[in-house]
Order: structure tokens, then sequence, then C-alpha cells
């Protein structure tokens, strides 16, 4: 994220903002120039010329209230697009760099960062240049009634600029720890949350209450301690304000007397204070925020940066071929046998629990590159291709369901797949038929993913029809029937078994009768 970006995205719109924003800016200092007036003419006793100030001021007044009214919403409206435009480069990175992503992370990625970016930069970035916009007039008003005013104003100016700095690098760390501490919690209440029921039934009330309710306090000491450099800051500038104004207005008495600069200032001079110190001050805290939240920034623009998206152009692996293959994790190694899949193979993948089979699943799928070894991937006569590892037909243990229809989440919305012949035919494939008679809505039937209105059998079922629709020649199936009863799993494996797709099954609890109807087996220990 970074402001040209921001402004590039709806220039003109972006232009209309500063420029009406840098308006009310100068009505602002206007008004307090047209209180010098009024007093003066007051000291004159010109009552012609008293009124029209008067209505000046308070044009300037309205005006600018008008206008800052304006730029508010404009911003606002500019913000959002500018973040819906974000949402979508984030949701586009998470879609294509095809890795697994935590949930609660891309949630907090997409809502609550780009939430605390929007608060931390962009309106800081507008009020800053509001809050220099009426630095800029109101010294240049002081310059115009006595330079020794300004230079006064200059100095104190610059000690507002730099006292920020002196907290920068905590107010970072602090917004850094916020935005972990935020993403942490989210993550405990999601692992926890996911197995609830089970905790209840252990009544595991004690130790869900202490896992919770330690990141909670996390959550809440970073909270104080954001809060704690913020004041520390805002404490600091107000001391320099408060010293600033009275310095200022004694150096505009003594002016005054010695009849250096106007009578009417004596009135005007805190207006003038207000819209110059406070407007600094406030410049001044905007500039230390939006530099607070550089490294929020960086992070935000690395999960933006586009990933080149899957080519379509390889083609669809029929079987692959695997050297001895070696797989990294921080503390674990995994080593794997070369092994060969011919196309139209059915084999059976069996091996302790823990012993990668899954992994392995994973590096043929690539959402995992081997640490030593390579994977060649076959076409229907055995020859290497350029694989499109998209087409590879995928079934987990539990897989998920989308918000959308039976039929929809069968086609994966493809509607060119949408022929209710041909999906009634392919649910009969996957004995998915007599459930589509039990629900009223039968193809139709709308899938609560919170609710769990579909079984954990229905859903693999309903994936595995999926496998079927895009005619997916190497199917891998992680426990893909684990919930469907033996009877069921017998029917179904009989005719996947019988097609000329080719298969690696990786399966437990398969009975002898079912383990025969696959070519061969390969067991990993
Ligand atoms: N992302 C990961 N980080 C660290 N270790 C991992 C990761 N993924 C898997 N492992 C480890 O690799 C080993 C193999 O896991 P894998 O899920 O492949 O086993 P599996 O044979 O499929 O087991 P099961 O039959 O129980 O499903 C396990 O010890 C697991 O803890």
């Amino acid at each position: 994220m970074n402001f040209k970006e921001f402004y590039l995205h709806k220039p003109f719109k972006s232009s209309l903002l500063f420029l009406a924003t840098a308006l009310s800016s100068l009505l602002l200092v206007g008004s307090s120039y047209a209180l010098t007036l009024e007093f003066n003419a007051l000291r004159s006793r010109q009552a012609l010329l008293f009124a029209p100030m008067l209505g000046l001021q308070l044009a300037c007044l309205l005006f600018s209230a008008l206008l800052t009214y304006y730029s508010n919403l404009t911003l606002e409206k500019l913000i959002q697009s500018y973040l819906q435009q974000i949402r979508q480069d984030v949701a586009l990175h998470l879609f294509n760099d095809a890795k697994a992503h935590d949930p609660a992370q891309a949630q907090n990625q997409l809502l609550k960062e780009e939430d605390l970016l929007s608060v931390n930069y962009l309106r800081n970035i507008y009020s800053a240049f509001k809050s220099g916009v009426a630095v800029l007039a109101a010294g240049g008003a002081l310059l115009s009634f006595h330079w020794s005013l300004f230079i006064a104003c200059l100095i104190f100016a610059l000690m507002q600029i730099y006292l920020p700095r002196l907290l920068d690098r905590q107010l970072n760390q602090a917004n850094q720890k916020l935005a972990a501490q935020n993403q942490a919690y989210l993550k405990v209440l999601g692992d926890w949350l996911l197995g609830l029921g089970d905790l209840h039934r252990c009544l595991s009330l004690a130790w869900f209450k202490e896992k919770a309710g330690l990141a909670a306090k996390k959550l809440e000491d970073a909270h104080v301690h954001k809060s704690a450099v913020s004041t520390r800051l805002d404490y600091l500038n107000q001391l320099a304000y408060s010293l600033g104004s009275s310095l200022i207005l004694l150096l505009t008495a003594f002016l005054v007397i010695r009849h250096w600069t106007a009578f009417g200032l004596l009135s005007s001079i805190d207006s003038f204070n207000s819209d110059f110190f406070g407007n600094l001050q406030n410049a001044a805290d905007y500039l230390g925020e939006i530099s607070g939240s550089r490294k929020l920034r960086q992070d935000l623009l690395a999960q933006r940066t586009p990933v080149p998206e899957q080519t379509e152009s390889g083609q669809a692996p029929a079987g692959f071929s695997s050297s001895p293959l070696t797989v990294e994790f921080a503390d674990l190694t995994l080593t794997y046998p070369a092994i060969k899949l011919a196309p139209g193979e059915k084999v059976l993948l069996s091996g302790a629990s823990g012993s990668g089979k899954s992994t392995f699943f994973k590096l043929l799928l690539g959402e995992l590159s081997p640490a030593s070894g390579t994977i060649h991937y076959l076409d229907q006569n055995g020859q290497t291709i350029q694989p499109n590892l998209s087409q590879i037909g995928y079934l987990p243990q539990d897989p998920r369901l989308f918000p959308g229809s039976i039929a929809e989440n069968m086609t994966m919305f493809n509607p060119a797949l949408s022929d209710p012949k041909l999906l009634l035919q392919t649910a009969e494939q996957v004995n998915l038929s007599e459930d589509l008679r039990l629900w009223p809505d039968g193809l139709n039937t709308r899938v609560a993913v919170e609710d769990s209105n579909i079984s954990g059998g229905q859903r693999q079922k309903i994936v595995l029809a999926r496998s079927y629709l895009y005619h997916s020649q190497l199917l891998l199936v992680d426990e893909g029937t684990s919930a469907i009863d033996q009877a069921a799993t017998r029917e179904i494996l009989s005719r996947l078994l019988q097609t000329d797709k080719t298969i690696l099954f990786i399966a437990h609890n398969l009975t002898t009768e079912i383990r025969q109807l696959f070519d061969r087996e390969i067991k990993f220990d």
C-alpha cells in the first residue's frame, strides 16, 4: 500500500479531494484573519467595516465546514474502493499461490490489517495534508503581521516535527505487536472453537478458558502498551504546544505595545496560534503514525505481490514417475522410494499413521516442493509432459463444500457441466442418488457450510462426483471414502476401479475383498 497507488486509482476524484481540503484549511485561517480586521475596525470605531468583516468571518467558517463535509465523504468513498482493490489482490494472491492457508490468518489479512492501515495510513496522510496547508496559511499570515512572529513559530514548528521521532520506533513496535496479538487471538479461538463440542463433552471448560484467556490477556496487554506509547506521544506534543502558545502571546503583546503590529492581532493571535500549533501538533501526530505503520504496509505489499496464474497450458497428467524424494520439515525429514504409476493403474497406498502418505499427495499436487528428487508426470501414452497440476483430481478425507447448491458443488460452478441428466447419472456412479432423494430440493439443495446439513460421507460422494465430471485422469484419494459405509464403499470403488482413470488410493481399513480390486499395493513404513 502506498499513497501514489491510492492517488492514481482515482486521480480526478483524489485531486478534487485534496483541492477541497486545502481550500477548507485556507478558509479557516481566513476566518482568523477576518477576526483581526474586525478588532482593528472596533478599535477605530468603524461600525461599517466591522459588520462586513463579521460576515466574512462567518462565511469563511461555513464554507470551510461544507468543504470538510464533502472531503470526509469523498475520502471515505475513495478509501473503501481502494481497499476493495487491495482485498481482490490479496484474494488473488491467496488463490494463485496454491498453498494451504489458515482461514483465521487470511481473514485477518483481508479485514483487520487493512482496516488498521486505512486508519493509520490513508486517513493520516489526508489529515496531515489538511493540517499542513493550515500550518502554511497560518505561518504566512503571521509573517504578514511581523517577521519575528513567524520566526518564533518556525522554531516551535521544528520542535513539533522532531518530537514524535523520539517515539517513532516504539510506536512502530507497538503497532506490530498489536497486529500479531490480534492474529494470535483469532488463531487460538479458531483452533479451539472448532473442537468446542469435544471440549464440552470432556468438561474441559477450564482448559479452554485458560487457553482463550491467555491469548485475550496478551491482546489486552498489546492494546494497553500501544495506547501508553500513543499517550506519551500526545503528552510531549501537548507540552510543546502550551509552551509555544504562551510565548507567542507574550511576543504579540510586546509587538502591539511597540506599535509594530496591528492591535486586532491581540484578539486573533490565539486563533492563529491554534491554527498554527494545533495543526502542527496534529500533523506531527499523523506523520508519527504514518511512519509507525511502515512495517505493516510493507507486509501487506508482500501479500499482494502478484503470483503468476496457474498456466492452463500444461497437459492433464495421467500418471507419474518419481525418483527417491525427501521432504524437510523443521524437525523431521521424510524420505520416499522411487515410485511409478503407469496410466490406468489402480494402486492402494498404505502405511502406518504418520508415515507420510498425505505429504506425498501434497508433493504430487505441487502444494509442497521436495528438498531432493524430482517428479515427472506422464500422459496417457506414458510420455513425460509439462503438467497442469490443477487437473489432478484430489479427494481429501474431510472435503470442504462451498456455499451454493449440491449441483454447483458437483460442477464447481461451471455452467457447462450443469445438465441435470449428466449430474443425476454421475450421482448414480458415486451412490449419491439415494441422498438426493432424501433432500426435498434434490440437486438444488443449498449447502449450509457452517451448519453441516450435509454429512461427511455425502460430502465425500459430492467431491468424488466432481472428479467424474471433470474427467480427472489421475485421481488421488486420501481416505476419501472413510465416512461412507462398507457396502456403499465397495459399490463406489468397484465402479471407480473399472474406469480408465489412474488411481492412487490411501486407505486404512479396507476389507480384503476391496483390497483385491486394486492392481497392487505400495506400503510406506
Ligand atoms: N506442515 C508440516 N510441518 C511439520 N510436520 C509435518 C507437516 N506436514 C506433515 N508433517 C509431519 O509429517 C509426518 C507425515 O505426515 P502425513 O500427514 O503425511 O502422514 P500420513 O501417513 O498421511 O498419516 P495418517 O495416515 O495419519 O493420515 C507426520 O509426522 C507429520 O507430523
